[in-house]
């Protein structure tokens, strides 16, 4: 059986949509916990992803060892800041301000874990640019995406309305919506291949 580790409903649909079935178990890992440690070490956004995905696989595949597990985790850097998922509209809106006319990064790393053993992993970057948007256009974004961006890293969601604050995009569209998806179906075909088989 293929798990994945993630309450991100938008992991969920990119899974399905690629037609794999999975079950989905919440990895209970602190997250801001191992962020601060993995930063203190040294690290930045890219390791602190890296990281978050692996304890996510490993603590749900504590629990069901005997199947394969993806852990994935996103991070998203401007500068030397790391920045989180909007709490709130509110902070939504600081967040899009606030990156508003820059470029950010936004990492996102994947992993498979069996029995605690890590088998794979991968980590990829990409790189946005925000255009100088007036707070209407804004706000009409906001409007029109509704209170879905608020699980989204940079409280925007590329494939919405969201797209109307872009001026450039560089990078895999997967990594952006938060999964590296083709290095992991690679990956599968060449670890799992009979959980990418359909299943009666
Ligand atoms: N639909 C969509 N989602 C995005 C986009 N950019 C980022 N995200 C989402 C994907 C992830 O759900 C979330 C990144 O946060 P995390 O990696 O911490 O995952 P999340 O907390 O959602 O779930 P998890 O920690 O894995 O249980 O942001 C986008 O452009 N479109």
């Amino acid at each position: 059986m293929l798990i994945l580790a993630s309450a991100s409903a938008t992991r969920k649909a990119l899974l399905a949509k690629a037609g794999l079935r999975f079950a989905t178990h919440v990895a209970n890992v602190y997250e801001r916990a191992l962020e601060s440690e993995a930063l203190a070490a040294g690290g930045d956004a890219r390791d602190v992803a890296l990281l978050l995905a692996r304890h996510k696989a490993a603590a749900v595949s504590a629990h069901h060892p005997a199947d394969v597990v993806i852990g994935a985790d996103q991070t998203l850097s401007l500068g030397p800041e790391l920045l989180h998922k909007p709490g709130s509209r509110a902070e939504a809106i600081a967040q899009l301000d606030h990156l508003r006319g820059k470029t950010h990064r936004l990492h996102a790393a994947v992993t498979l874990v069996r029995d605690g053993v890590l088998l794979w992993s991968d980590m990829q970057t990409a790189e946005l640019t925000m255009r100088e948007f007036s707070a209407a256009e804004r706000d009409q974004v906001l409007e029109l995406e509704g209170n879905d961006i608020l699980g989204s890293v940079g409280s925007y969601r590329l494939e919405g309305p969201s797209i109307r604050l872009f001026e450039t995009v560089t990078g895999d569209y997967f990594t952006i919506l938060g999964l590296p998806l083709l290095p992991l179906l690679a990956a599968l075909r060449d670890i799992a291949p009979e959980l990418l088989e359909p299943q009666d």
